[in-house]
């Protein structure tokens, strides 16, 4: 194990926040490491810990001195080769990240995204009337991963063989961002088979007219961005787009069937449904962490930086600070989410969070019309990975309306 100097005046744990144990019930070190202090240097890894909102979301905001471009993991890209071809907006700083982002922003801003919305609510209606076809169901398999598998894929223009990589690919890219731990390991045999079949979705010639993916092309034939970046683009689009929509609605349902309090409150007014979603990002942040690199000395909360160093940012605390939210470990939907840091903040926030949105709203509402109530028929399981916060299962029992 490397032993880090560890630096004098701050806090330091030796805790392990990619330990299975904690990624199944990470809240004991989050409220642990807030309590510690602004900045906690974790031993373990080298790095240094922000778990209070005021300090994330200053982080989120400082691209000059906080750094994507040396990655958003553990791994630090000035030293070490990167898994994949870093990301173009991901793992990029401005000025090189402005033109692939506008380009991705344009094409995903809400007004671009009306055309769908009537297509995704009558499929969210259909799956629905299959779902409930039965009584009890694992809402994780049923609607959680079926909904999006179903309208986004077809949504970036993707053929139809293959589409069952999109999810363990992008549990290897998330998994990626932590240490190299078994998590990592269990994904390493089927990287280069994933990746393979990735990128060649990602050329040109794959991708059906009028989709995303096309109009990332399109832009690149208008000289907003390279031809050679185009691929790229549209890889982002397939590794951050899937996995973490599919947690979203996992998160949300069970919110719903933890509290039927707030089901009645939604099914009393289905405007509530968007608050819902990011309330429920808010309340279990399906991407918990993200870290930054440290350009120069950094100052924060009092505590000096070292150039080069990395610096893990606990969204999912910084999510259930209570310096920050009242009651924040209570899923309520008279409060008002809208500074959660569960997309990120600043220049990096998450430009497909209007695509996440609309698939939440479309389940959601579908679901209000025809459920009066629903619970869980048994004990829920955890989907373990180095980021995301997930459930493996939801078995679900509905009364229907
Ligand atoms: C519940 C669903 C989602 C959550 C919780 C989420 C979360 C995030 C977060 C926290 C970031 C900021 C990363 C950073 O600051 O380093 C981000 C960025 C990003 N997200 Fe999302 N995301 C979601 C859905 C999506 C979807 C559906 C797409 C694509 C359609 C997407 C594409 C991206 C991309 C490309 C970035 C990088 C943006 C940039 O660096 O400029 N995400 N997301
Ligand atoms: C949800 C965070 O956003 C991501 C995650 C993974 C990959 C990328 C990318 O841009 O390739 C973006």
């Amino acid at each position: 194990m490397i032993v880090h100097d560890v630096p004098v005046g701050i806090p330091v744990s030796d805790a392990d926040p990619f330990a299975d144990d904690v990624l199944e019930e990470p809240a004991p070190l989050q409220a642990e490491l807030r309590d510690a202090g602004p900045v906690v240097f974790l031993r373990r890894y080298g790095v240094y810990g922000l778990a209070r909102y005021e300090e994330v979301h200053a982080a989120l905001t400082d691209w000059q001195r906080l750094q994507s471009g040396a990655g958003v993991g553990l791994s630090n890209f000035r030293y070490e080769r990167p898994w994949r071809p870093p990301s173009l907006l991901l793992e990029a700083d401005p000025p090189r990240h402005d033109a692939p982002r506008a380009v991705l922003s344009r094409i995903l801003v809400p007004r671009a995204l009306r055309r769908l919305r009537e297509a995704w609510f009558a499929d969210a209606e259909a799956l629905v009337d299959e779902v409930l076809a039965e009584r009890e169901f694992d809402a994780v398999e049923r609607i959680a991963r079926a909904f999006p598998l179903r309208v986004f894929p077809d949504a970036v223009g993707l053929g139809p063989d293959g589409r069952e990589n999109l999810l363990p690919y992008g549990d290897h890219a998330f998994n990626a961002f932590g240490p190299p731990n078994h998590l990592v390991e269990k994904g390493e045999p089927r990287v280069a088979e994933l990746s393979a079949w990735v990128n060649a979705q990602c050329a040109r010639e794959r991708l059906a007219p009028g989709g995303f993916g096309a109009r990332i092309w399109e832009a690149a034939d208008k000289g907003d961005i390279t031809h050679e970046q185009a691929p790229l683009v549209v890889r982002s689009l397939l590794t951050a787009g899937v996995d973490t929509t599919v947690h979203g609605l996992g998160a949300v349902l069970y919110a719903f069937a933890a509290d039927p309090g707030q089901w009645r409150r939604l099914r009393e007014d289905p405007s509530l449904a968007r608050v819902a979603f990011d309330e429920a990002v808010r309340w279990q942040s399906p991407v918990q962490t993200f870290f930054r690199t440290a350009v120069g000395e950094v100052e924060i909360g009092g505590t000096v930086i070292p150039d080069g160093a990395k610096v893990l940012m606990f969204l999912g605390a910084a999510n259930r600070d209570p310096r920050r939210w009242e009651d924040p470990d209570v899923f309520d939907l008279s409060r008002d989410p809208s500074a959660h840091v569960g997309f990120g903040m600043g220049v990096h926030q998450c430009v497909g969070q209007h695509v996440a949105r609309l698939e939440a709203e479309a389940v959601l509402t579908a679901l209000a019309r025809r459920v009066e109530r629903f619970e869980l028929a048994g004990p829920p399981r955890r989907h373990l990975n180095n980021t995301l916060r997930a459930w493996e299962s939801l078995p679900m029992r509905v009364h229907p309306a």
